[in-house]
């Protein structure tokens, strides 16, 4: 996949993306549904041809071009359209934690939206038992962890703020794998105040706040969603670079930035690689993680969004493995599981460039 993916990495740099390929990492910013390989997208397509989604996979990267955010968002949602059965469920999540595997991820924040399929009919304890199945099949099977972010989809408003949070907190339905509590979605005529009353409930229930901000708007909806919203991490933070009163906020307070390159161009929010604020990050000392989003919608993964970062920060070996350490710091494992995956970083970097 990442050699029909134009990472711009020259022949020199070609053995960076086998560094890549075996350098473990975690992944922060990645969505459930979003992440269904175009495999799985096409076998439930071919389940319900009533769906506008190609079962055909080479039309499927046709339909996964998108015009605007507002086409992504379209998109995205005729996706979940197809998930419709806890089986369904249990299988995207097992072959998601496949994907992640095969990329040596050893640890994924997983970011799901259980409304948008409890309001198409999913029922609510089949959703959790599905996702929680996959959850320990995969860490069995694949050695992968796998913790849920529980996300309100923005565009749907309070009605799904309510939903959310109460499937995040009610002790008969919240997964054990639960960790935190997002905001995605629409930007643009979706003010991020209106849902501190959810997120201090979902905090309280001891949810970590990570909401998406910045990606199509403002600096200051990221300023929002500090504010109202008691953001540990900012999923995007994209126009932060706009602000450098902000810029030097996140780097003082350590909130660490959930960067998703190709996503960002994908969906419009940044015309071109080159043109990405993520040196603009680094320069600032914010702490950037490296993310994948919604990889198969982008023609993406995470190993080839480290290679762009590598062209984009000139980086080596030694600064994507720094990359990935900052995945491990800025995620919600406990210190011994994050002191263990940052050894493994670290032996298989310096037994890399041994000579
Ligand atoms: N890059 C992204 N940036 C932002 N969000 C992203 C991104 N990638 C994926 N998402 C997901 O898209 C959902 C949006 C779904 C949504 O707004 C909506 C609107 C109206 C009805 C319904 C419904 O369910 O009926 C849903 C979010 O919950 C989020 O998890
Ligand atoms: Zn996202």
């Amino acid at each position: 996949m990442p050699d029909q993916i134009t990472t711009g990495l020259t022949d020199a740099h070609r053995d960076l993306h086998a560094f890549i390929a075996g350098l473990p990492k975690a992944e922060l910013h990645v969505h459930h549904v979003g992440s269904a390989s175009p495999r799985i997208v096409s076998e439930l397509a071919a389940r319900h041809p009533d769906s506008r989604v190609p079962s055909d996979p080479e039309a499927l990267v046709d339909y996964f071009t998108f015009t605007d955010f507002a086409h992504f968002i379209e998109v995205y949602l005729s996706v979940v359209d197809l998930i419709r059965t806890p089986e369904d469920v249990r299988l995207l999540t097992y072959e998601v934690a496949r994907d992640l595997a095969r990329q040596q991820v050893r640890y994924a924040e997983l970011t799901i939206t259980p409304f948008s399929s409890t309001r198409r009919g999913i029922d609510e304890r089949g959703f959790m038992e599905a996702i929680e199945d996959a959850r320990k099949a995969a860490e069995a099977e694949f050695g992968t962890v796998l913790r849920w972010c529980f996300d309100i989809p923005g565009e749907a408003g309070l009605e799904s703020a309510e939903e959310t949070v109460r499937l995040a907190t009610d002790d008969r339905l919240r997964p054990e794998g639960l960790v935190s509590f997002g905001l995605g979605g629409p930007e643009i005529g979706v003010p991020r105040p209106q849902f501190k009353p959810y997120f201090d409930r979902a905090i309280a229930a001891g949810l970590r706040s990570v909401p998406h901000a910045g990606e199509t708007t403002g600096p200051e909806t990221v300023w929002d969603a500090l504010t109202h919203l008691g953001a540990e991490r900012i999923g995007h933070g994209t126009s932060s670079a706009q602000d450098p009163k902000l810029l030097a906020h996140l780097a003082e307070n350590r909130i660490p930035l959930e960067v998703c390159p190709t996503s960002n161009i994908a969906t419009r929010a940044v015309r071109t690689l080159e043109e990405h604020p993520i040196k603009e990050f680094v320069e600032a000392g914010v702490l950037v993680t490296i993310n994948s989003d919604d990889p198969p919608m982008f023609g993406t993964d995470l190993n080839n969004e480290y290679a762009v970062a590598a062209r984009l920060l000139r980086l080596d070996e030694r600064g994507l493995a720094q990359l990935a350490h900052n995945a491990v710091d800025a995620s919600f494992l406990d210190g011994p599981a994050k002191a263990r995956i940052k050894e493994e970083i670290d032996t298989y970097t310096t037994t890399w460039l041994a000579p």
